[in-house]
């Protein structure tokens, strides 16, 4: 154990008030058969650092998410201060003073570090944000952090991701703070930064309740530590005094064996597999050999390159060099699965996981043949095989046929680590084996390596742990910006000589120090990642190439008919971009937020419906009128249906919509069976007879109306809001953002601008015809695709919906002026949104496609 930084009964006790800020008291919460909680209870006064353990699944994040309003407790209550907290939303348990880092998270990667946090800082602390990078670069200096606040959160190493969710905690001042695991991911460093902000915390007078599995934690800074078990309250016991062998048979409920398995020397054994001159980002070149019967772990401080070079070794990547096992040189990931290599990362949810399969389908991918015979599943196999494997890696699962994301952390990693084993790999490369397992599971995967090894194979292990490194491995290879710089005799190495070999490598350079003066100073790691680019760089590009491609076809079309720029060409242009624009912009808002609307195209016809009976005479102004009661009518009621199916019923957006689109079609033929109900003709002389050139006025007003609220979601707050509800609405909520409210604000929207959308179409038909709004759905989806807009949400601009637009309605003009098939004009908004799709740098055809296919295990399936 590293022991620098132990703090005294003195400094713990400081702060300590006697009455709780935070008090559990008897909450219950089952999930199907599985008790979660049983009844707990317990407080944390001001001041305090509270631990609370358990083995993998005992309970203690569903703790976490009740007391920080994503998990609604059976029984029980949460009170802070003496005020039960009621409601149970997460920005109401952050208003009271609550703040979490959770286990898995809650930063969105696709946004800069200063745009998390100002999403996650409180609305009174929050600067003007144009003056976000500045101020974000003050907060994580005010921390001594120096992180690139200009930095995608996604190219974070994991540990300066951990770091910048508790300093995004931290600064808002909590009167409780909760971390879940908050160090899980860090070295031994890092560990002791959060340590030190931990204590800084709580002398300010914060309680902090504290979960983890390294019990040195426990030990080295909590006051005092609650204990549970299988859901079951255990008591409250005093940290400093409490033996962790004790705290482990607590949680167990049994002795446990706390030694590492034997090792034996192998440093004669057949090589596996050889790595020469590998390199690829972050790492390299090395050299490295992996023989039959070792462990090899690979050591350094966060992020110079370790999971890097395991990547690198497994062939996955852009790597350059040689990799060879059985006498074959290694291309690509699924030539090493073939041979025998496997990898497994610790990005459960991203990567390690089929997040679409049950528990048990995971444990038994990667070993159908097994499990079948000539290409039939052998359900008994199977299901003995699957129940095996569950009481082999004491997975604490309800049932095999539950999804991964309804087990707990540390249960997660045991299926995902049960999956790789059963496939009896050659070499195994592990990142992070045991994180977030609880100590009983974490001795079991010990010995379950060890046995990989004893059987002739290789394993090879990256770790933050430098303790489990020491207690577990052959050799230890020490890495420093991306280079191998020491490798070390497992036997008899210790935890502090691991840390002491990878920290002499950064006094020669420094790069993280823990200050002297209590202020911890993190830097970056060597191959820290290339600065944020950022969507917003990819959107302007996306405008910019359909901006020439609305000049290359212009000139084209000219000099295929030569009357293409024609004055009466180009206002008749005008008249039919006009409908789609608006009906475009619509569908926009609710694409920003990650969802869809098939049922625009209904709500325009609806629109037209309606104005053929509410504005058959009157001035302009009258009209107008009308045409605002109808938008407003059609926000009101087609969004508000809309919003009932996806968000109270919960019912996918395309279904919901679909069925919308029904009704109020249904409605439209109710109201007016055939075509008919003449539509006073002013608005259409306001709309489309005062031009700007050959372009009506109004359509160019539109054009400039675009831009600005471009401009203005681009530079506030409120558009940073909806981009995150958009990427991650799970996360963008655990940052305080009301997701929900905002996508409800979006669909009410679009439903309003496609009203608008059908008033401009009710001014150019004339009549109240029930059939008109229908062909505007696909292209209401097709232009802001095309512009940049994703089907999963957070992307594209409203200008680029614009410009998608005139792309859509040249295409079609040309259609008409070749004199080619009319039905080209219907395949080309359906082909040119496919390659919309295709060419979007998210691949968002692929991610549907693929979904239920971790990132870069899609092989070993
Ligand atoms: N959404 C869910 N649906 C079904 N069961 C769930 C769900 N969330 C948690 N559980 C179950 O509740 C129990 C407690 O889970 P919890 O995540 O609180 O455990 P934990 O102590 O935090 O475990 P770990 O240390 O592995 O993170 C587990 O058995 C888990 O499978």
């Amino acid at each position: 154990m590293t022991d620098n930084l132990t703090f005294d009964s003195h400094e713990r006790a400081e702060m300590q008030g006697t009455s709780p800020r935070l008090a559990v008291s008897g909450i219950s919460k089952r999930y199907g058969v599985v008790q979660a909680l049983d009844d707990v209870s317990f407080d944390v006064s001001a001041g305090q650092i509270h631990a609370l353990v358990g083995e993998n699944g005992s309970g203690k994040s569903t703790v976490v998410g009740i007391i920080s309003g994503t998990v609604q407790p059976d029984a029980g209550v949460i009170s802070i201060d003496g005020g039960a907290v009621t409601s149970r939303r997460t920005a109401d348990s952050q208003r009271a003073g609550a703040i979490t880092v959770f286990q898995d998270g809650s930063l969105i990667k696709d946004l800069s570090v200063a745009q998390n946090l100002y999403l996650g800082t409180d609305r009174a602390q929050r600067p003007a944000y144009r003056r976000i990078v500045a101020w974000a670069t003050e907060l994580l200096a005010s921390h001594g952090i120096r992180i690139d606040p200009t930095m995608k959160a996604g190219d974070l190493a994991p540990g300066d991701r951990q770091l910048l969710e508790i300093i995004r905690a931290i600064s808002r001042e909590p009167k409780i703070l909760i971390l879940d695991e908050a160090t899980s991911a860090l070295d031994a460093q890092g560990v002791d930064t959060v340590l030190l902000l931990m204590r800084q915390v709580a002398s300010r007078g914060t309680a902090v309740l504290f979960v983890t599995h390294r019990l040195s934690e426990v030990e080295r800074v909590a006051d005092t530590v609650t204990v549970l078990r299988d859901g079951r309250y255990q008591g409250t016991h005093d940290a400093p005094t409490t033996a962790l062998q004790r705290l482990v048979e607590l949680m167990a409920g049994t002795r446990v064996d706390m030694e590492f398995p034997e090792r034996s020397d192998q440093s004669n054994g057949k090589v596996l597999l050889q790595a020469k001159d590998l390199a690829g980002p972050g790492f390299g070149p090395v050299d490295v050999e992996l023989r039959a019967g070792e462990i090899v772990g690979i050591a350094g401080a966060d992020g110079n390159g370790q999971l890097a070079l395991l990547r690198g070794l497994a062939s996955l990547g852009e790597t350059h060099g040689h990799v060879r096992t059985g006498g074959t040189s290694i291309r690509s990931y699924r030539m090493a699965v073939e041979r025998g290599v496997v990898l497994l990362g610790s990005d459960r949810k991203n990567e390690s996981l089929f997040s679409a399969l049950s528990v048990g389908d995971n444990i038994g991918i990667g070993v159908l043949g097994r499990l079948s015979s000539m290409g039939f599943m052998r359900l008994k196999r199977e299901r003995s095989f699957i129940e095996d494997s569950i009481e082999e890696y004491r997975i604490r699962v309800g049932n095999p046929r539950q999804l991964p994301s309804e087990l707990s952390g540390g249960n997660q990693q045991k299926v995902a680590l049960s999956r790789v084993l059963a496939m009896d790999p050659r070499v195994v490369l592990i990142d992070e084996p045991t994180q977030g397992v609880d100590v009983r599971s974490r001795m079991d995967i010990y010995r379950l390596l060890r046995q990989v090894a004893d059987k002739g194979h290789a394993v090879v292990v990256v770790s933050s742990d430098a303790s489990e490194l020491a207690g577990m491995c052959d050799r230890v290879l020490v890495m420093s910006r991306g280079r191998l710089t020491a490798e070390l005799p497992g036997l008899g190495v210790t935890e502090e000589q691991i840390v002491g070999a990878f920290a002499i490598e950064h006094a020669a350079d420094p790069g993280a120090v823990l200050d002297s003066a209590d202020q911890v100073v993190v830097d970056g790691p060597a191959d820290r990642p290339r600065r944020f680019a950022g969507i917003a760089n990819r959107e302007t590009m996306r405008v910019v190439a359909l901006a020439a491609l609305v000049v290359c076809l212009t000139v084209f079309a000219q000099a295929k008919t030569g009357s293409f720029t024609d004055p009466t060409n180009l206002y008749i242009l005008s008249l039919v971009l006009f409908p789609i624009a608006a009906v475009s912009a619509a569908q926009y808002f609710v694409l920003l937020v990650g969802g869809i609307d098939v049922s625009v195209g209904a709500a325009m016809t609806l629109a037209v419906v309606l104005m053929s009976s509410w504005a058959t005479a009157g001035s302009v102004a009258t009209v107008l009128l009308a045409g605002a009661v109808v938008a407003l009518v059609l926000g009101v009621v087609v969004g508000g249906v809309n919003t009932f199916l996806v968000e109270r019923l919960r019912i996918v957006p395309v279904i919901a919509t679909i069925a919308t689109m029904g009704i109020v079609g249904g409605v439209c033929y109710m109201l007016r069976p055939t075509p008919s109900g003449a539509i006073a003709p002013a608005l259409g002389d306001a709309l489309m007879l005062t031009t700007v050139g050959p372009i009506p006025a109004a359509l160019v007003v539109l054009g400039l109306l675009f831009v600005v609220v471009d401009v203005v979601l681009r530079n506030s707050g409120a558009g940073l809001r909806m981009r995150a509800v958009g990427l991650d609405s799970q996360y963008a909520d655990r940052l305080g953002v009301p997701a929900r409210r905002v996508r409800v604000a979006c669909y009410l929207l679009c439903s309003a601008l496609a009203g608008v959308g059908g008033v401009i179409l009710a001014a150019q038909v004339g009549v109240g015809d029930p059939n008109v709004g229908s062909s505007f759905t696909l292209l209401s989806i097709a232009a802001p695709i095309l512009g940049g807009a994703a089907l999963q949400g957070g992307r594209g601009l409203l200008i680029g919906s614009l410009l998608g637009t005139v792309v859509l309605v040249i295409s079609q003009n040309l259609v008409t002026l070749l004199a080619l098939n009319d039905g080209v004009s219907l395949v080309l908004p359906g082909v040119l949104t496919l390659l919309a799709l295709m060419s979007s740098s998210d691949g968002a055809v692929k991610l549907w496609l693929w979904r239920a296919r971790p990132r870069g295990h899609g092989e070993t399936g």
